[in-house]
């Protein structure tokens, strides 16, 4: 029986087409002799082993045929209308690259045809400006330096024998002048060459890009055409081919990946080997918005089940709505895969603060009883409400206990966080034990007296929860954390993490508790610059030791590269540091993809920029862009309500969605900056980043110092996110004077 392999195609096909495709493909698979396929090789082809194949009267598919051990090995590269099929079949050269050690699917030009001409330049087109009144035209444009270090650093000779790059992608390379050419180059090479000149025009060493490509150069000894080689070489290619044999199910779900969700199959070499290494300890994955972290995680969790199907899995993140989220996603790229309830064997997919629930309500009395003492001081009964804001209780047990101290200390927001990261992350009862208690990491230093004062307040705001038989969250998750420290069985064998940069002090206690330390314990995915709730606080206070375990992701898949620059931009002059306390490099991440470059509009008032928001909303919809693949986000939530009202006056359907949900079929998505977390859309409108609204004042002023710049680094951080949900297209309006934080 002929074996089939996938490349990973660039070309989309329509919905009939597509099932035409894969119908041909599954009677290949059976026999490729099968009448009606129509197996035939090329006229004067650039690769002998070049194929079409009969899909219908008006489309052909291409394949390259290998001798694999007696049987066919076809490789599929992709569907075309007959004549552009026929082209591409002639043109094409299945071959080994030998500097990059990978197979891969080469463009040669026709023969006997002029070389492939260079394609005209790429310019991005002119945002039309927006119909308002003259006095109230938005200003616009970011202009975003770029700079192609391919030609200080390459010539086309040692571009094509050092880094493998064909000739006339070399020489188009090094002629790129923008990022919009350098992506039209790149988009007409093999993957990997692609991968290799992006790294290279960034400025990177060729070691450095060999080894994030987990290429390992072959020598020159070899016939890079050699079928044996090949056949080799694309079972076991790392990311860019699929074998599938003749596996019909494989041969399925590696095709429909390839016009939608291309991560479920075809994944970037350093993302497949974040999947399948094999760790001694807690691991830790950064990389900035977009680069693949949740893909990562949820072939790692994939994995881990195949090689241990009664392994308990733990899949978890900051909130209950990003949890619902993973688990759709785990079901897209396998719904074989058993998602259930904690401590069953499975995946488990769910909100830390949900975890830290269930731990309750399976622990015994007792123990439950043990535990909270431990946290909470002894007397407290059942913990039967749970609460999630705490802004009031802080303040009546400020009004009650009337502490001595100067007012910035006894905020809210402040005591909040002394009362997570000090309070309960070192599970103090009694007030010897908080002024002697480790406060590492929080910016404000108080004396003994100071901590005896603000003990009176944590006192009070306990004993008025013991009264109302309450608890916090963050009480839960260190209750949960003591019960299983206790001993008994713990949950999980395997735990990996997402959004960790946003987890508060008692999350990590817990989530250290959950799974004994060891081999493959902890997973831990964050990106430091998307850090918008609670306070840093370094994973090495709870036992979780990296130690050397720390890895970056760098490439973007999300978003174009002007996005990227321009998002990259606004976190420039903020230092930003991860959850071990080393800083974080803002460089180096990069994207293949290229479009407009962002625009800024600001115009004189607050209805003039509801216009700007809906024409150009319109715009996007007169060019096809579906109204579910718009959101509009906003710091404020007066300014999600103009927006639904602008945009319900001129008939474009659109409604207000929250916790990492969206509008839906139909609808522009309205949201807040905080919802946005972990989703994304084609073109985004970030309204509202005038002055007054952003960074938003109420979440800083007052705070102590030190509390204050870390406050602003989180408004500074959610212009990130926001910024970084656009895949295409990214415009940021505002209304009189642009916040500080927007870069125009
Ligand atoms: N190998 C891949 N091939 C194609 N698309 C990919 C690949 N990896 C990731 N993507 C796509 O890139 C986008 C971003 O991926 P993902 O959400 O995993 O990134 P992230 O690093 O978790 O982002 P964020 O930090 O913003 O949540 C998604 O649309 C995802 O499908």
């Amino acid at each position: 029986m002929p074996f089939v392999s996938m490349a990973s195609a660039k070309n989309k096909l329509d919905g009939s087409v597509q099932k035409l495709a894969m119908s041909f493909l599954q009677k290949l698979q059976v026999d490729d002799t099968a009448p009606g396929l129509h197996i035939e090789p090329m006229k004067q082809p650039r690769d002998p082993r070049a194929r079409t194949g009969r899909v219908n009267d008006m489309y052909r598919a291409v394949l390259f045929k290998l001798e694999s051990d007696g049987e066919p090995h076809y490789v599929y590269v992709g569907t075309w209308p007959h004549d552009e099929a026929i082209d591409i079949a002639r043109s094409r050269v299945l071959k080994f690259n030998l500097a990059l050690g990978a197979p891969e699917v080469e463009d040669r030009g026709l023969i006997d045809e002029a070389p492939v001409e260079p394609q005209p330049t790429y310019v991005p087109p002119t945002p039309p400006q927006p119909e308002v009144s003259e006095e109230r035209q938005p200003s616009g444009g970011v202009v975003l330096e770029w700079t192609n270090h391919l030609r200080e650093n390459w010539t086309q000779e040692r571009l094509e024998s050092e880094a493998g790059i064909s000739a006339d992608g070399a020489r188009r390379a090094l002629a790129a002048t923008t990022q919009a050419e350098l992506s039209e180059v790149i988009d007409a090479l093999p993957e990997m060459q692609g991968l290799a000149i992006l790294g290279l025009a960034n400025g990177d060493e060729l070691a450095d890009v060999l080894d994030e490509l987990g290429a390992q150069p072959a020598g020159s000894v070899q016939d890079p055409q050699d079928d044996a080689l090949l056949d080799k070489a694309i079972r076991e290619s790392k990311g860019q081919f699929v074998f599938v044999g003749d596996n019909p199910d494989e041969l399925r779900e590696a095709f429909e990946s390839l016009d939608f969700d291309k991560w479920r199959v075809f994944l970037h070499p350093e993302q497949r080997k974040y999947v399948e290494t094999a760790t001694s300890g807690p691991y830790r994955l950064t990389g900035g918005a977009g680069t693949g972290k949740t893909v990562v995680l949820l072939h790692r969790a994939r994995s881990l089940y195949r090689a241990n199907p009664n392994a308990r899995i733990l899949l978890t993140t900051y909130t209950r709505a990003l949890a619902k989220s993973l688990s759709l996603q785990l079901t897209r790229l396998d719904s074989s895969l058993p998602q259930v309830e904690m401590g069953k064997p499975g995946i488990t997919i769910a909100g830390m603060d949900q975890i830290a629930a269930q731990v309750l309500r399976d622990a015994p009395a007792s123990a439950l009883e043990a535990a909270t003492a431990s946290v909470l001081g002894p007397g407290r009964n059942t913990l039967s409400v749970k609460l999630g804001r705490v802004d009031e209780d802080f303040e009546e047990a400020v009004d009650m206990a009337s502490p001595e101290l100067p007012e910035p200390l006894l905020q809210p927001r402040f005591l909040d966080q002394e009362y997570q990261s000090v309070v309960l992350a070192n599970g103090v009862v009694e007030e010897k034990d908080y002024v002697r208690a480790s406060r590492s990491g929080r910016g404000t230093a108080l004396n003994r007296g100071a901590r005896q004062e603000l003990w009176k307040v944590f006192a009070q705001f306990r004993l008025s929860h013991r009264m109302k038989d309450a608890a916090t969250f963050p009480e839960i998750a260190a209750i949960a954390a003591a019960v299983l420290r206790a001993g008994g069985s713990l949950p999980f064998d395997h735990v990996l993490v997402d959004e960790a940069q946003d987890f508060s002090a008692p999350h990590w206690l817990l989530l250290r508790a959950l799974v004994a330390e060891g081999a493959d314990d902890l997973f831990i995915a964050e990106d430091s610059h998307q850090r918008i709730y609670g306070q840093k606080v370094p994973m090495s206070r709870f036992g979780i030791n990296i130690r050397g375990r720390s890895r970056r992701l760098r490439l973007n898949y999300r978003t174009t590269a002007e996005n990227l620059a321009y998002a990259m931009s606004l976190l420039s002059g903020a230092e930003y540091s991860d959850l071990d306390d080393e800083k974080v490099a803002e460089s180096g991440y990069r994207s293949v993809r290229s479009g407009p470059t962002p625009s800024v509009l600001t115009v004189s008032d607050s209805a003039a920029e509801v216009d700007v928001v809906v024409s150009r909303i319109r715009e996007w919809m007169s060019a096809g862009v579906a109204p579910e693949a718009i959101a509009v986000l906003v710091r404020s939530e007066k300014n999600a309500t103009r927006a639904v009202d602008g945009l319900t006056r001129v008939g474009i359907p659109s409604s207000v969605a929250t916790g990492g949900s969206v509008a839906g079929k139909g609808k522009v998505t309205v949201m807040t900056m905080h919802s946005s977390k972990g989703l994304e859309f084609q073109c985004v409108v970030v309204m509202g980043a005038g002055a007054g609204d952003l960074p938003a004042k109420w979440t800083f002023e007052g705070l102590p110092e030190a509390e204050q710049s870390d406050a602003l680094l989180r408004e500074r951080s959610l212009l990130y996110v926001a910024a970084t949900r656009a895949r295409d297209e990214l415009v940021i309006t505002a209304s009189g004077e642009p916040s500080e934080l927007v870069r125009r």
